[in-house]
């Protein structure tokens, strides 16, 4: 049988994508097909750039051409198929929340360092402090005291470092100021983050949500489509319950859960590197199968993640093959699929 771009599109049928158990030609994944002679050129459209099975996918794709006899096979992979007009922000694919029930979890060391493992995946992203209240990525990244510009629309410039784009309440009033917001300021505030800031375009917008279930959760889900929440905990009890608040929060407002990230998950020790499990052990996942959720890993407690976040220089990006750095990247592949999932459930094909 000659060859015809009606083979290769037949011979992708047998090609699964791994996350949505199925074939990427009923997913619409197949973007493109162009054969020149001996040579086959495929786009195929991935919901989410980071998708970590994109080296399997390809490698099925291959397997299944292989049949077919051709000399070479280029398979280019699209960022997405959800068409501009349905962005949540202008240039803004997704707004993933990060949210805990209690304080003090590390919520924000987590949207920081998933932030930078989604960027080294190969993702742009950006990420908004919207815990106003307590505002800590300006100090995680190095950029306490920097001064926001305006561009020629005169929208609000997010500062940048180590490759993300980064917007906290601390660049832009006093410390403590926001401290004693109302509803109204603090639902403003949020509508100003959203609206009046040129993000560029972004893969994934991370927010960092102040901790528990208050106005500006709501504010955020109101203004805008957030296409997943991420509940971060820690193995304890207490921490648990809270954290389950959080996820029935999301649920009311219709935001998916998308995972579980627990952390603290055991100290290591920095001399002999035995793990004590401080807060107690699998609580993380325990919580992410009630929730009927993806449990995205735990990160343990150590002294160099505490002296990191301090430094203004995430762990990510201060040792990136160190064992902390490899469980936020973990965690970002598994939140990625997560997303991809998500986007495929929810969103008319392009
Ligand atoms: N896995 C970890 N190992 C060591 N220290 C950590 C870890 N996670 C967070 N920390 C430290 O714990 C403190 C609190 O973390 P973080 O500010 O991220 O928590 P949070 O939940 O966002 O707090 P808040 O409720 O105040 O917003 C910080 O000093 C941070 O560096």
């Amino acid at each position: 049988m000659a060859l015809s771009e009606e083979r290769v599109l037949e011979a992708l049928r047998g090609v699964m994508d791994p996350e949505l158990g199925k074939d990427l030609v009923s997913l619409g994944m197949v973007g493109e097909i162009r054969l020149e002679g001996n040579k086959a050129d495929l786009l195929i459209h991935l919901t989410t750039p980071a998708c970590p099975l994109k080296g399997q996918i390809e490698a099925d794709i291959r397997r299944a051409l292989s049949p077919l006899g051709l000399e070479e096979v280029r398979v280019r992979f699209g960022g997405g198929v959800r068409p501009p007009e349905q962005y949540p922000i202008p240039g803004v694919k997704h707004v993933v929340a990060v949210a805990s029930g209690k304080g003090g979890v590390g919520k924000s060391t987590v949207a920081a360092n998933l932030a930078l493992a989604l960027s080294r995946e190969g993702a742009r992203v950006g990420l908004l402090d919207a815990d106003l209240y307590g505002p800590s990525q300006a100090k995680m990244f190095g950029l306490e005291g920097e001064r926001l510009k305006v561009d020629g629309n005169r929208k609000i410039l997010p500062l940048e470092a180590h490759g993300i784009k980064v917007l906290s309440i601390a660049n832009i009033v006093p410390p403590g100021q926001a401290m004693i917001w109302r509803g109204p300021i603090l639902h403003g505030t949020i509508k100003q983050f959203l609206e009046d800031v040129n993000w560029g375009e972004l893969d994934y917008l991370v927010v960092d949500l102040p901790p528990g279930t208050g106005d500006v959760q709501l504010s955020l889900t109101q203004l805008t489509r957030v296409s997943g929440g991420v509940i971060v905990t820690t193995p304890q009890e207490v921490a648990l319950m809270d954290a389950e608040r959080a996820a029935d929060m999301f649920k009311k407002v219709q935001v998916p859960v998308l995972g579980v990230l627990e952390n603290m998950s055991a100290f290591l020790c920095p001399h002999c590197g035995k793990p004590t499990p401080i807060f107690g052990e699998g609580g993380g996942r325990r919580l992410a199968e009630r929730l009927k959720t993806r449990f995205l890993g735990e990160v343990p407690l150590t002294l160099s993640l505490r002296e990191s976040g301090d430094k203004g220089l995430p762990i990510v990006a201060a040792d990136p093959e160190g064992l902390e750095a490899q469980a936020f990247i973990r965690a970002a592949r598994e939140l990625a699929a997560a997303l991809s999932v998500q986007a495929f459930i929810s969103l008319p094909m392009a």
